[in-house]
């Protein structure tokens, strides 16, 4: 099993996952490659979901030769992606890869950074929020690449608990993490579990977290 149990988070630790990511680190990684990268992340995260978050179930299997006992994850059909947009996008299509049945949300969420910081939040704007129906055996895979201050992510997972009737388990999944992220979303909603690639050293005073990876939305959609 590849995911690490630590206080404030749980790491993901698939070398593969470690070394995608210090492909989309690089500065050097122009439009192409980060958003792949960012596919590939996705894809790989959710394999490590499911490796070490869900069950298996034994089942009865007829092969061409004979009847044999295979293992099935239990609750594939049970899952729910939430894309944060606009940087989850391609860390999504990644996801879908491995849970290609999975139900799916929509939140537009920004960060006001013309207004900047106060007390270590950002003002966030919700522009569209879209969610399915979401109940008590559902698995929610919250995604979005960056954990910043977790402003945003405080503000979508507040969508989600409103509209959502139960869950099986919620999980915030990003890249890379600051620590003042992790600790604002696991002090205002501590229901949900944080997996996460990285956990990086600090924000700057823009917000941005160090070293990190600059902003990934602008660099997978070239807006910069
Ligand atoms: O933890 P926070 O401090 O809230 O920062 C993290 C948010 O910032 C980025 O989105 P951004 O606002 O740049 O929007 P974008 O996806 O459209 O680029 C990122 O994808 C997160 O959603
Ligand atoms: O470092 C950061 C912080 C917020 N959003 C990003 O894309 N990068
Ligand atoms: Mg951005």
């Amino acid at each position: 099993m590849t995911i690490e149990d630590r206080d404030d988070a749980h790491l993901i630790t698939h070398a593969l996952a470690k070394d995608t990511l210090s492909r989309l680190r690089d500065v050097e990684t122009e439009q192409v490659a980060f958003r792949k990268g960012l596919v590939k992340l996705g894809r790989i995260c959710g394999y490590e979901i499911i490796d070490g978050a869900m069950e298996t179930e034994y089942v009865p299997v007829e092969t061409p030769l004979e009847e044999t006992t295979g293992e099935r994850v239990r609750g594939l059909d049970d899952v729910v992606i939430i894309n944060v947009l606009r940087a989850a996008t391609p860390f999504v299509e990644g996801l879908l890869k491995a849970f290609p049945r999975a139900k799916q949300g929509v939140i537009s969420a920004g960060r006001d950074e013309e207004a900047g910081m106060t007390d270590g939040e950002f003002p966030i704007t919700i522009d569209y929020v879209k969610l399915p129906e979401i109940g008590p055996d559902d698995t929610v895979i919250v995604a979005d690449p960056m954990l910043a201050t977790g402003s945003t992510m405080c503000a979508v997972l507040g969508h989600v608990l409103d509209e959502a009737d139960g869950f099986e388990d919620l999980f915030v999944l990003s890249a890379v993490s600051a620590p003042d992220g992790l600790v604002r979303v696991s002090e205002q909603v501590p229901e949900a579990d944080l997996l996460t690639v990285a956990i990086d050293d600090r924000l700057d005073d823009d917000g941005f977290i160090v070293p990190g990876l600059g902003d990934a939305g602008d660099r997978a959609f070239r807006t910069v």
